[in-house]
């Protein structure tokens, strides 16, 4: 448990129609109010985009990846020039993830040992072993707010007992976590794993709970499994989770994926989605989303989309299409950052409605509004 000033996580109000709660969470670097997203800065950096630009969307947390930072430009690096806040400029909270996720969907040959995961780095080749104790000092040196634990994550579909070993093994990695943080200004985040199993799952929460993080992740999830699926296992996981406690959805995901996570009792998020399609000219619009590069955008002299405060909303369609086609870096950037306000945006709207005790209205308007989309 750590000792940042205050209680981890307050609930300030909960939806009268569905589970959406709205929470204070305090970490070293200020609060975040929940449900919040999480842009991903991988390498150090939401990618093209400077900090005070993030500010500006009204992200009040990042992401950032202990398996690239461990590979590039290795984690005593970072602390020997200040910790990854000074290092990349952002004086906001920041969670780490812990490299799970990436040793099963990046590294090369990786080999799961109880001991820990060993691999090939996707830099250079070179072996590369991950332990829970040694995440855990990667996390440390980074100086994240959020450190999250080393877990086994499998494949979806996968053979029962395949998707057992790997949560048994996992709680036990946790545990080894647990032993290893030091860092008072740091909360440690459990993850929950077990498939979709039920009953592996509801296992795994009550060994995690039992040995006490300060947050709960649920993991194992948006890699492959249809959205229903994801769903159901939400409709077990995210309830039996501590209510006082924050509850993580990583790597999810798209903005309905987000509103019916929220409706489930989930507080925060994660997605590449953002930040990734709008490198590739997709921008998100309350309309639904938009290919920038489509000829029909070539004269057109709106913003990508109207109603939206962003920077990036001050330019035409035509003008980024214009960046797009000329290959010209300032168009990655720009949709990159409305995608980012676009996701704030609608949290900041979840928001409004837990507030206002009507988050399953505006859950079904937009169920209505983005079902003839694929947002
Ligand atoms: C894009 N989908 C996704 N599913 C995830 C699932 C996990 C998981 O189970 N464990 C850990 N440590 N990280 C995860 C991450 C990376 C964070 O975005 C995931 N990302
Ligand atoms: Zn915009």
């Amino acid at each position: 448990m750590s000792t940042v000033g205050g209680e981890i996580f307050s609930v300030v109000r909960t939806d009268s129609q569905t589970l959406a709660r709205c929470g204070i969470l305090r970490t070293a670097h200020g609060i975040v109010h929940t449900p919040a997203f999480m842009p991903v800065g991988t390498q150090a950096t939401i990618k093209g985009l400077l900090p005070h630009l993030v500010e500006g969307t009204g992200t009040e947390i990042i992401l950032s990846n202990t398996y690239h930072l461990l590979l590039r430009p290795k984690p005593e690096t970072v602390a020997a020039l200040g910790g990854l806040h000074r290092f990349m400029g952002w004086h906001k909270p920041i969670l780490t993830d812990s490299g799970g996720f990436q040793v099963f969907s990046l590294a090369q040959l990786t080999r799961i040992e109880e001991r820990g995961a060993v691999f090939r780095s996707h830099l250079d080749g070179s072996l590369v072993e991950l332990t829970p104790e040694r995440a855990i000092e990667v996390q440390e040196l980074l100086g994240s707010d959020i450190a999250m634990v080393l877990d086994h994550v499998v494949a979806l579909p996968n053979e029962r007992s395949v998707i057992e070993d790997a949560m048994e093994r996992s709680l036990r990695w946790a545990e080894r976590c647990q032993k290893a943080h030091q860092r008072k200004d740091q909360w440690l985040f459990g993850i929950v794993q077990g498939g979709l199993e039920p009953d592996l799952r509801l296992r795994c929460v009550e060994e995690l709970v039992q040995m006490g993080f300060d947050g709960y992740a649920i993991g194992g999830l948006s890699v492959g499994e249809p959205p229903a699926e994801m769903y159901r296992i939400l409709d077990v996981v995210a309830p039996s989770l501590p209510a006082e406690r924050p509850r993580y959805l990583m790597g999810v995901g798209r903005p309905i994926d987000l509103l019916e996570a929220i409706a489930r009792g989930v507080d925060l998020f994660d997605c590449v989605m953002p930040t990734r399609n709008g490198r590739n000219a997709m921008a998100f619009t309350e309309a639904g989303p938009l290919r920038m590069r489509n000829a029909c955008h070539e004269r057109d002299p709106r913003p990508m989309d109207p109603t939206c405060p962003c920077l990036a909303c001050t330019f035409s369609r035509g003008y980024i299409r214009h960046l797009f086609m000329a290959r010209e870096m300032l168009g990655p950037i720009l949709v990159s950052l409305h995608n980012i306000a676009f996701y704030q945006r609608l949290l900041r709207q979840a928001r409004a409605a837990i507030e206002a005790g009507s988050f399953g209205d505006f859950l079904e308007e937009k169920r209505a509004t983005w079902s003839r989309t694929t947002m």
